[in-house]
């Protein structure tokens, strides 16, 4: 047995840097900046430069911008653009994009405060422009891929990404990264990789540059329940679809729509106990085997359109209806946007 007290190597331990107390200051205006609401501001006139080139903007577009900061972006897209609508959750932060575009002598800037994952999106915009903070990138794109899935496609999003998170966005099926949100880009759009982007002022902060096309024309599927699908098979992706349709809560949710959709559309509801109608539908489109992380866009719309012919759906009947709820409290401009100002008729009906 051996006795020598067990010490730890210094190098298995390493120092964990101490968490500076004192916020960053913006270098030009010296306003505190929160990490915590991403507030990594651009920089680097390169990287803006970049930006705004990837995005082509013509003089009749309207863009949209998600999160303004201090407008070092925003007043770059001003002299391009017809209008420049943006939100931002900081009232320091508008004021100060705001104060810049006046004195600039810029007429053409809509700037409101706000979560822009509550305030509704400009009716109609043609170009979608933002340094994304980290933590909404995903609901935004999520948020951008429904308008087209609506019918209100705009003509390109040029977003700056963490590098990692644009690392999975670009993924392509059976590769690490590959998940429900790279898939649902792939359905909607065409992504392109601009640039890499490192900030000078965050310097661990390792940025991408990508460019979302939308498909034209849109595919013809219905957003909830693509997603819904989606959701149920990324649950765990590398288990066979054998294996993810033997779970309980999803066989439970499944056929609780299963029922209603037999009521609604008056069918008789199959003799064949529920598990084995599922998994006759998988055995039929031998797809019993197939893993959701390297299945393509056409093995899943055949999935989807092979369970909905059998009256097996994902997204609930009601979903729907909470849909419309959720757009009448976003569009109506009080309520839930709490502290935030009313939304002016302007950003909603340019
Ligand atoms: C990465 S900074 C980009 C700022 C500026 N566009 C630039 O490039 O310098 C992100 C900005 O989004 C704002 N922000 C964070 N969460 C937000 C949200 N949920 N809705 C709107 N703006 C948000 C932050 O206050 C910050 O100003």
């Amino acid at each position: 047995m051996c006795l020598r007290p067990c010490v730890r190597s210094s190098r298995a331990l390493p120092l964990r840097k101490p968490t500076p107390l004192a916020p960053k200051l913006h270098p030009a205006t010296g306003l505190p900046l929160s990490r915590t609401r991403g507030q990594h501001l651009l920089h680097n006139q390169g990287v803006i430069y970049k930006i705004v080139e990837a995005a082509d903007i013509q003089a009749s577009d309207a863009v949209y911008e998600v999160g303004c900061g201090t407008g070092e972006l925003t007043m770059r897209l001003l002299p391009l653009a017809r209008k420049v609508y943006t939100v931002d959750t900081e009232l320091r932060m508008v004021e100060e994009t705001k104060s810049r575009a006046q004195s600039g002598g810029f007429q053409n800037l809509e700037a409101l405060v706000g979560d822009a994952l509550r305030v509704p999106m400009p009716r109609r915009f043609d170009v979608c422009v933002s340094n994304l903070p980290y933590k909404i990138s995903a609901p935004i794109i999520f948020r951008l891929l429904r308008r087209i899935s609506e019918g209100h496609p705009w003509r390109a999003a040029v977003l700056m990404l963490q590098r990692e998170f644009a690392d999975r966005l670009l993924s392509d099926p059976g590769e690490k990264g590959f998940s429900r949100l790279a898939l649902n880009v792939r359905l909607f759009a065409k992504a392109f990789r601009r640039c890499a982007a490192n900030q000078n002022f965050v310097k661990e902060i390792h940025s991408t540059v990508i460019r979302l096309e939308p498909r034209v024309p849109a595919p013809e599927v219905d957003f909830n329940e693509w997603d819904a699908l989606i959701r149920v098979i990324f649950s765990r992706r590398r288990k066979t679809l054998r294996a993810q349709f033997k779970k309980l809560s999803t066989l439970a949710m499944l056929e609780q729509n299963y029922k209603m959709w037999c009521s609604l559309s008056g069918t008789k509801p199959s003799a064949i106990p529920f598990p084995e109608l599922v998994s006759s539908v998988l055995k039929e489109e031998s797809m019993l085997r197939e893993r959701a992380f390297a299945m393509d866009l056409d093995d899943l719309h055949l999935l989807l359109k092979a369970f909905n012919r059998r009256g097996i759906h994902f997204a609930s009947v009601h979903q729907g209806a909470a849909e419309a709820e959720d757009l009448d409290f976003a569009t109506s401009g009080s309520g839930g946007v709490g502290s935030f100002p009313q939304l002016t008729s302007d950003f909603l009906y340019p």
